[in-house]
This record gives C-alpha cells, structure tokens and sequence, in this order.
C-alpha cells in the first residue's frame, strides 16, 4: 500500500535544506590552482600599489620647475645624466637642470617628479654631452604612477567568498600570494539506478538505454566547482542498492542518486532510506518536472534522490543540489540568477504545479523574451542542449498566454545571494 507524498513548494524545500547548511573547510591551494575556486580569506593590500613612484612612459625623468620657463620661443636645455629602465634604480643625484632617460616601469629617480616622452623632446650633443631641448612646461608629477596610487596598503580589496577571476589572480600575485585559501572542493557521487541502464559505450539492447544522467551531473558538479566522482550504476536490487549506497556515503562528501525515487515496483530509494535511517526533508514537490525529488540526510550527509528523467534530473539540480554544493565551496551567491522576461508562447494548459521550462533567452533593447527549448517534457535531453534558463509558471487555473511577463531563472555560473523562491 502506497503512502500518500505531500508535496511542498520549490521554497519550502530550499528553506528545508538550507536550513543548517555552512560553508565547507578551507584549503590552501598555490596560486596556479586557484583559478574558479571561492576565497575562503579577505585580500587586504599588504603593500601600497605602485610601491615607489614610477614612470607611465619611455621618456626622460626632469624636475617639472627647470621647465617653467621652457615654451616654444624658449627652449629649455637639460642634461642627460643617466639611463634606467624598468627594473633598475638610478643611485646617482640628479641636480638642477638635469634629467635621467627612463623607460615606462621604471623608479623614478629621487628629486626628480615628472617624466616627459621621448616624442617630446629633441636629443641634441653639446661639448661631448647629451641634453634634451624642451619647449612647454611640465607640470609636477606629470606621467608618473604615484607611489600607492591605485591601492594604499591595508585597503580592503576582495572579500572572502568571491569567485576567483582572472583579474583576483592578478591581484593575489601582485601582492605576492604564492599560495591562497580557498573554500575546499567537496567530493560528490553519482550513482545511478535502474535495471535499463547501458554504459555509454555499450551497444542499445532491446529495452535498455544508455546511462545519461550521469555524465550530465558529472559535467554540472565539475562546472559548479565541486569534484564529481563517478560510481557507475545499480541493478533494481534493493540489498546489492542499499549496500552500494551505504558504501558510497563513506567515499563522498555528498551523494547524488537518480532514478528509483517515485513510487514504482523497482524505485528502492524510499526503502534505503528508511534502512540507513535517514531523515527524507522532502519527497515531493509542487514543481514539474521534477516532482519526484527527494532530499534526505543521514547524519550532516546529503543524499540527492533526483528523478530518473533527465531533464528532471537536470533542474533538480539545479534548483537543489546547487546552492548545497556553491554554500560547501564557500560561495556567498549560491542560488541561480532570476530575471523579468516576456513569455513567446502560450502556455494555457492549467497546472496545480510550478512548471520549469527549458528556455533560451534574447535581449531585443531593453526587453527579454523567452523561447521555450525543444520538447517540454520530463523525459526530453535535447531541451538541454543550449538551454540558457528555466522559465517559472507558478500554478494557474488557465494557464499563461503568449507576452505574459514572467520570471525566469538563468543557467549561468553568476549567482545571486537571495534565493528567488524564498523572498
Ligand atoms: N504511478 C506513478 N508513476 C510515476 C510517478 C508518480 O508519481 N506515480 N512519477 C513520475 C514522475 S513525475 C517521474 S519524474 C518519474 C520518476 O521516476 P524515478 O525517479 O523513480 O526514476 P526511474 O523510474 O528510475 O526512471 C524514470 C525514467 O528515467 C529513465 N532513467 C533512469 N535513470 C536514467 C539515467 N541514468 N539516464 C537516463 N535516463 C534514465 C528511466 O529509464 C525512466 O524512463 O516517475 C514517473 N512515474
Ligand atoms: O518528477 Mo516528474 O519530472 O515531475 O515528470
Ligand atoms: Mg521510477
């Protein structure tokens, strides 16, 4: 006999598990490494940027007042009495009317405060030594990068749980980070179920298909960050199941299953999860598709009971496993990104269940349509393929007609710290 599932809104569920998750442990990863992985620490500039005034050009250090006079009536004549490029430091005195040929980088010598380009001057010899003829003023500091000028030191300039980007990089090497700590990757598996399941490169059987579901998750945990780790599939068979599940707990930090969740002869995750005497959050969900999802945790440990259908399996995910997952990496903006966009297509069939579906997204000025993507069913892969968000249709009586504005989530790595379906 079949025990009736309440099914709960998208928001309900994500308050359920988020309710106690934190951030994950921190590590230490060498800068190469860091790339894509969340700052478990805040940057503070150790050191003023630049750290010593430098030249922003190939030209000549002067003192600015020996030019004061300088127009193009009167040509003021400087000395050349050095040469440095970038790297070196002029240790030599440069007295009035002198000046030391530097190049862009390059320390500016002391006593002198401005740079003039090599454009700028004309290079003439007189009794054997070099000077520059000048024809206008220079002011003071002219084309020279003040020491701490962009950053002074101790300024705040990242702040822990910032995705690491190219330019963090720049700036960690900047200040000399070697090494930086980062949230850790958590481990998470991925088991499938189902007595139909073929490995990727066995040849189709009759009744059988291939083991798809896996591989998409395996893509979205390493897209998010996260370390997937593959642990093939299961026979419908409740003791050799329960047996790789319990096994499977020990070797991940989180477990992902799909397939075997809804109320059919051969869905043994509802049994395994009452032999591991795990607490089931949630086993059914006002959303489609993907109402079959189901979240347990034995202990602290999450278990991902996604649905068999791919692109149920897809979107609950999505909507559940990731900010899970982006929260254990130290992400602060771990829920998918929301947005206002114009619906191009009616959908006037009633629903008791939020429906989700597969869509691409154009910008046309300042307006957003969206265009539903392929085959809107839970069983359908090609909606996948090229899906850039997931139109929301809360539940309606008749549906939504064609140029409804509606609210769409996007399938992007940007995030955003507020969850949509709990404000
Ligand atoms: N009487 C009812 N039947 C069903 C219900 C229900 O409430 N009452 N729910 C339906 C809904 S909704 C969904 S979604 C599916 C969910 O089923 P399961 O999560 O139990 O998954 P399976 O039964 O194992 O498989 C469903 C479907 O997906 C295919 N599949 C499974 N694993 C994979 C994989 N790794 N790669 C690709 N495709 C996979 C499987 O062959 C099935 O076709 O249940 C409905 N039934
Ligand atoms: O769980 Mo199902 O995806 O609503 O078809
Ligand atoms: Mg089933």
């Amino acid at each position: 006999m079949l025990t009736a599932r309440k099914a709960i809104s998208i928001g309900e569920a994500i308050e359920k598990i988020m309710g106690d998750v934190c951030t994950g442990v921190a590590e230490r990863v060498p800068l190469m490494e860091a790339s894509g992985r969340y700052l478990a620490q805040d940057i503070r500039a150790n050191q003023d940027v630049p750290a010593f005034d430098r030249s922003l050009y190939d030209g000549f250090a002067i003192r600015a007042k020996d030019t004061i006079n300088a127009n193009q009536m009167k040509l003021v004549l400087i000395e050349i009495v050095g040469h440095i490029g970038a790297g070196a430091v002029f240790q030599g005195e440069v007295s009035d009317n002198q000046a030391v040929r530097i190049m862009t980088g390059a320390e500016m010598p002391k006593c002198c405060d401005a740079v003039i380009m090599l454009e700028h001057v004309k290079e003439l010899m007189v009794d054997g030594k070099s000077y520059i003829s000048i024809d206008k003023q220079i002011a003071e500091n002219e084309k020279v990068f003040k020491k701490g000028a962009e950053i002074t030191e101790g300024s705040q300039l990242v702040k822990k749980g910032e995705r690491i980007s190219p330019g963090i990089i720049g700036l960690l090497a900047t200040f000399g980070y070697s090494e930086v700590l980062v949230g850790a990757k958590p481990k998470v598996g991925v088991l499938a179920t189902g007595s139909e399941l073929l490995d990727v490169e066995e040849p189709l059987a009759p009744g059988k298909i291939r083991n798809s579901n896996s591989y998409m998750l395996m893509a979205q945990i390493e897209q998010l960050g996260a370390t997937p780790v593959f642990l093939g599939k299961l026979e419908d068979d409740l003791e050799q199941s329960f047996n790789a599940v319990e096994q499977a707990l020990e070797k991940v930090d989180v477990l992902i299953t799909t397939g075997g969740v809804s109320v059919g002869d051969f869905d043994y995750l509802p049994e395994i999860y009452e032999l591991l005497g795990a607490q089931v959050l949630f086993n059914k969900l006002a959303m489609r598709p993907g109402s079959v999802t189901t979240v347990a945790k034995v202990k602290n440990q999450f278990l991902f009971g996604l649905s068999g259908n791919p692109s149920a399996s897809f979107i609950g995910f999505e909507l559940f496993v990731r900010p899970v997952l982006r929260t254990l990496l130290g992400n602060k903006q771990p829920y998918l990104n929301t947005h206002k966009a114009i619906l191009t297509e009616n959908f006037l069939v009633p629903n008791n269940f939020t429906q989700l579906i597969r869509a691409k997204v154009k910008v046309e000025g300042t307006d957003i349509f969206a265009f539903s993507n392929g085959l809107n069913m839970s069983n359908s892969i090609t909606s996948l393929v090229g899906a850039d968000s997931l139109v929301l249709l809360p539940p309606s009586k008749c549906g939504y007609e064609k140029g409804s504005l509606v609210d769409i989530l996007l399938l992007s790595e940007e995030g955003q710290s507020e969850c949509f379906f709990l404000t």
